[in-house]
């Protein structure tokens, strides 16, 4: 818990999402905080990492907000799925909680309400994870102190844009009053850039920034044979 401001130090920043999933050769603590580190010091406002070990070391080593979630299982509502796990990730040092907020099962029966009420006990905000607009307007009715666009075309039944869903960022933006965080295949400055314009209150990054294996098959698959 922090007596930081925390959205103002956020506002029209970069948001670095540092998460290496099982098996990366990036996985663990370590990386993880060296690479918010790093992060940091180019400019981010903000990180967001996963998982309490990755959170508190990530905690440790920089001075930004943090922004945390914990992963659990990869099928149906896995960010944050219950309030145990947010209350768990509020206490290993997030300023944010960041939860699955779609209006799917969640696997103890609870609702969005229930996490975001867990998050406020320990003192963090609640950031709301939506695949849409009714998603996010749900969440923010059920306590949700932010929005981030972070499970559109993540989920079944919610087609994959190419690059990211500025037209989500643009539609929350004009509908709600909380700060909208556009999340998701962001991959170049320029639709960062874009996001912001659209309405966006900040932009988180991932991939395009601290996943070295995909960023380098970008590059393989720009020299493959034609
Ligand atoms: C859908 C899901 O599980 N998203 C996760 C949420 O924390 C992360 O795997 C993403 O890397 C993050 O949202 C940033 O997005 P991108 O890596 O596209 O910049």
């Amino acid at each position: 818990m922090t007596e930081r401001p925390i959205l103002p130090a956020l506002r029209g920043g970069l948001v670095v999402s540092c998460q290496a999933p099982p098996g990366d050769p990036l996985e663990g603590p370590a990386f993880m905080a060296a690479m918010a580190v790093a992060a940091e010091r180019g400019g981010a406002v903000g990180i967001r990492a996963e998982g309490p070990d990755d959170i508190r070391a990530v905690r440790a080593a920089v001075t930004v907000p943090v922004i945390g979630l914990w992963k659990v299982g990869r099928e149906g509502v896995y960010i944050t799925p219950t309030p145990g796990h947010a209350a768990a990730v509020a206490r290993a040092g997030a300023d944010i909680v960041a939860f699955d907020a779609t209006r799917r099962p969640r696997p103890d029966g609870s609702t969005p309400g229930d996490v975001a009420a867990a998050v406020h006990a320990e003192g963090a905000l609640a950031m709301a994870d939506v695949a849409d607009a009714d998603d996010a307007i749900a969440a923010l009715g059920a306590g949700a102190d932010i929005v981030a666009t972070t499970l559109s075309g993540n989920i079944p039944g919610s087609p994959a844009p190419s690059g990211p869903d500025l037209a989500l960022v643009a539609e929350l933006a004009a509908r709600v009053a909380a700060p909208v965080f556009a999340e998701g295949r962001i991959a170049y400055p320029e639709q960062a850039r874009r996001a912001m314009d659209e309405g966006a209150f900040a932009v988180v990054v991932g991939t395009a920034v601290t996943a070295p294996g995909a960023i380098t098959a970008r590059f393989a698959a720009a020299l493959a044979p034609r």
